[in-house]
């Protein structure tokens, strides 16, 4: 640990902590790649059992997901770190079962088979939700999409020790060895930040958050992020409660439903039945070539390797790519990723098909191998992240729930189905169908999956499906995208006030002319007394009161004090010299005794952040004293008026603020 302090500071600490949380947290989603892998054709359970025992074997597994997801809601209720630890305990039951059934019964087999099936699903819906709560923002993505590579790592595993004919109980010894392992060692894991400030466990959450950003607890730099920490809950809600209320606001329930897709839909389309069923698919694919070869070529076709090692060379491809993906799910977004990830699978299994049909075995080969590279390097992790993206804290939980249903759906119709479409019509239909599949995902994903990273669940919302007070007319301009429309008179409902307040020359007009389609923008000479204009942001119609920063009009703020509903608070982020200027007129705002002790969100805007002496966010509020704001929500962030950058995340903000005392009220 001193030697990370030394080397990176708390940013070193930082990662190492969190990596080390996202690898435990995945080793349950390990366990259940090892017990498929175990179950499929290469590693011995089902082996010796016909096509139908493979797909019953499969099949028992993926149907025990389905009892799974509502055990896994109501055991995150109790804390995610047991629910881990839970689905590590099912691992074990399920690797001893297993153990027994080597000089048992199948009845223990099924057995183990059902406690793979409970355990995969607690670690399938815990493993998103807890690297998205314990992750800080820009990594938590490539979090998240770590949950398909230690799936394919176990599979890959299991396909290694069934190449290397280790003795299976040597390798069921181990798999629960690493089940029991993980187990105790979970128990040292500090609990989400989240969940523990969700239950009104401030001091625990600042703890668990200072152990995860390699901070001391008493670190003013940890302020910033447990203001962004859920709220302590209301009362005991119930999952179903909170379900229902997720699909009763619109927006929540167009964004679940394309997040849904998304998850489900990948899960569909016929990848994890081609590599589950790899061995498989190349010994007919070999016996097709050979059939066409015969006739034409008397040496028989060429083939790469044997069926089982092409089956562990796609193991292989799929975990470089899966790993591959933690990046690219960052650096390109959510929405490239699925997009053109989708497409590029649907033509390379289409192209497989036609190489079957045509008795190319080797281009069958690669082409499939190209497919399973591709899904794996953004089809399988991105629409996690997109989901995980999509919902605030109180309803990730239940979403996620409910998405987890769907891949257990998606991953049996996937077992059931392309066996069978191989079995009946031959290998070349069966990709023939995972080519369509695809392509018509791809087709939705291309229609309807919006981008999402390091945007707010407002900001996808208002992306994917506007609020209906908002003009259907947008005004998109530049990075501002769909965030904020102008509309020429009041809005429906009820009008809340902002005052937009700041010293002179700090960027006031600039900013909100930034928001201004072309012809209503003003001429930016210096404010003299106030200027009023109306806005909507996130479907709320908002009054701006714009005041006049120089020293001789600042008076007149105060007339506006009582009416005001929040404050946009405006520095120039690039004049340290006024910042102290700035705070003591802030504090004179606060402290008014129509301010004070009053619940108004303060955003701070760090503005004229595209010069280069301009400070960063956090210095800014170091410099103008916020940490001592206690009586009011605030944030700040980094703008520029000309680019407009930063304006978005800001305004989302305000916007939930705003929204959050308007429910309340
Ligand atoms: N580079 C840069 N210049 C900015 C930015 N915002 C404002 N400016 C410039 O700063 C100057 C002052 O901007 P205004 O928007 O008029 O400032 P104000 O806060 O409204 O000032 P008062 O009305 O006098 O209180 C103008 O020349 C703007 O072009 C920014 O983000 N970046
Ligand atoms: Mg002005």
């Amino acid at each position: 640990m001193r030697i990370l302090k030394g080397w990176g500071g708390a940013a070193a600490l930082s990662a190492f902590h969190q990596a080390l949380v996202v690898i435990l947290i995945n080793i349950p989603s390990v366990s259940f790649g090892l017990a498929l892998g175990w179950v499929s054709l290469l590693s011995g359970e089902a082996a010796d059992e016909s096509d139908k025992g493979a797909v019953f074997a499969a099949v028992t597994t993926f149907l025990a997901c389905f009892v799974a997801v509502p055990i896994s809601a109501k055991i995150i209720t109790y804390g995610r770190k047991y629910a881990v630890m839970a689905a590590s305990a099912c691992f074990v039951l399920c690797w001893s079962l297993k153990l027994v059934s080597v000089s048992a019964s199948d009845g223990w087999m099924i057995g183990g088979r059902l406690a793979a099936g409970l355990g995969g699903t607690v670690a399938w819906t815990l493993a998103p939700l807890l690297a998205r709560e314990m992750c800080s923002e820009g990594w938590c993505g490539a979090a998240v999409s770590a949950l398909p590579l230690a799936h394919n790592a176990g599979i890959l595993l299991m396909y290694l020790a069934a190449d290397a004919r280790i003795h299976h109980s040597t390798v069921i010894w181990s798999c629960l060895g690493v089940s029991v392992f993980h187990f105790f060692v979970f128990m040292f894991i500090p609990e989400s930040p989240s969940f523990l400030a969700a239950k009104g466990k401030n001091e625990e959450a600042r703890s668990s958050l200072a152990w995860l950003r390699g901070r001391s607890t008493n670190s003013p730099k940890l302020d910033a992020e447990l203001k962004t920490l859920p709220p302590a809950e209301k009362g005991d809600e119930s999952s179903l409660s909170r379900t229902l209320d997720l699909f009763r606001d619109r927006q929540r329930r167009w964004a679940f439903a394309i997040g849904f897709v998304a998850v489900m839909g990948q899960e569909m389309c016929g990848i994890l039945a081609i590599t589950q069923y790899a061995e498989r698919l190349f010994i007919l694919t070999r016996d097709r070539a050979a059939a066409v070869s015969i006739a034409s070529a008397p040496e028989g076709p060429v083939l790469l390797a044997t069926p089982a090692r092409h089956a562990l060379i796609l193991g292989a491809v799929q975990i470089v790519a899966s790993a591959l993906s933690l990046y690219l799910v960052e650096r390109l977004g959510r929405r490239p990723l699925i997009v053109g990830c989708a497409w590029a699978v649907g033509l390379s299994l289409g192209g497989a098909a036609v190489a079957v049909w045509a008795g190319k075995a080797e281009v069958a080969a690669l082409a499939v191998a190209l497919a399973v590279a591709v899904d794996a390097a953004g089809l399988q992790a991105a629409p996690y992240a997109l989901l995980s993206d999509m919902f605030a804290y109180e309803y990730r939980g239940c979403a996620t729930m409910l998405a987890m249903a769907g891949v257990c759906l998606g991953n049996s119709m996937d077992v059931i189905m392309f066996p069978v479409i191989v079995v009946h019509s031959g290998v070349a239909a069966s990709l023939l169908t995972a080519a369509a599949m695809t392509l018509a995902y791809a087709v939705f994903a291309s229609i309807a999956v919006p981008e999402t990273r390091l945007k707010t669940p407002e900001q996808i919302y208002d992306a994917i499906c506007p609020a209906a007070s908002i003009s259907p007319k947008l005004y998109t301009m530049g990075l501002m995208e769909k965030l904020s429309s102008w509309l020429g008179g009041p809005a429906a409902g009820r009008e809340i006030t902002i005052l937009v307040l700041g010293l002179d020359h700090s960027g006031k007009t600039s900013l909100l002319n930034a928001l201004r389609p072309p012809d209503r923008k003003v001429t930016s000479e210096p404010t003299l007394a106030t200027r009023q204009d109306n806005f909507t942001f996130g479907g709320i119609s908002v009054v701006a009161v714009e005041a006049g920063g120089a020293r001789r009009v600042r008076a007149l703020w105060e007339r506006q004090y009582a009416a005001a509903s929040g404050v946009l608070w405006v520095v120039d982020a690039a004049d340290a010299l006024r910042l102290a200027v700035a705070r003591d007129e802030m504090q004179l705002m606060l402290e008014h005794p129509a301010m004070r002790a009053r619940r108004l969100p303060l955003l701070v805007c760090a503005n004229k952040a595209d010069l280069p002496h301009a400070l960063p966010p956090a210095q800014v509020a170091a410099a103008l004293g916020l940490e001592c704001v206690t009586d009011k929500p605030w944030h700040v962030c980094a703008t520029s008026a000309v680019s407009g950058a930063g304006l978005t995340d800001g305004l989302a903000w305000l916007t939930r603020q705003l929204r959050d005392l308007h429910t309340d009220n």
